[in-house]
């Protein structure tokens, strides 16, 4: 086993990790996804970071165990992945024209330590029509991506503004989880592209 896993079954995730230049396994676990209502975004996606860092760290502790976790908020509504076309459907209305957040929590476990921080990206649709959202519904992206849309793909067409690391919305803040990784406490990483 590597010296770094990636807690996840994205694959975004693990293509951003990739960029590092680092070695890593993936390892995926089966966690509890639920929260208190009322809680903060921020709060909420720390949370379910630390819970899939740690149901991962738990059975390999020797390890440098990374989990993240990604919320889009309109308002009070945080909308995670769709359960349905219908579902998908009612959150592009809701995204179409406005501006909403995008919230990805990162959690890295080491040696019984838990770091963890959060990035906050603000994203402004052009108004969608029905016909627009159907057909990009058509193409199946939606599915398993917070918010119903993939800003990687065919959802970059939604996009008439954003505020704040593009990778953040995509499933992991890389820049800054490289700043985090390079804490000497992370010397066992040989990481290229830190001193
Ligand atoms: C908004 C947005 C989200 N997403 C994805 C990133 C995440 O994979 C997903 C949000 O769901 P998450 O629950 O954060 O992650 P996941 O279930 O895909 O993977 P795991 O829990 O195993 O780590 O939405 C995009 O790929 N592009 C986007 O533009």
């Amino acid at each position: 086993m590597s010296n770094l896993i990636l807690a996840s079954s994205s694959p975004r995730r693990k293509e951003l990790l990739q960029t590092l230049q680092i070695p890593f396994d993936i390892v995926t676990s089966n966690v509890d996804e639920s929260f208190q209502p009322k809680t903060a975004p921020e709060t909420v996606v720390m949370d379910l970071a630390c819970r899939k860092a740690e149901a991962v760290a738990k059975h390999h502790p020797e390890s440098v165990v990374v989990g993240a976790d990604t919320l889009v908020v309109f308002e009070e509504q945080f909308l995670g992945k769709p359960k349905d076309r219908e579902h998908a459907l009612h959150m592009l209305q809701t995204l179409s024209g406005r501006t909403h957040s995008v919230y990805t929590g990162v959690a890295v476990y080491f040696q019984h330590e838990m770091e963890t921080f959060y990035e906050l990206t603000e994203v402004t649709f052009w108004n969608l029509s029905l016909h627009e959202i159907e057909h990009y519904l058509n193409s199946g992206e939606s599915f398993d991506k917070a918010g119903a849309y993939a800003i990687q793909g065919l959802g970059s067409l939604f996009v008439r503004n954003i505020h704040g690391d593009y990778y953040n919305v995509v499933g992991l803040p890389i820049s800054r989880l490289n700043r985090l990784l390079a804490n000497p406490r992370y010397s066992c990483l040989h990481k290229p592209f830190t001193s």
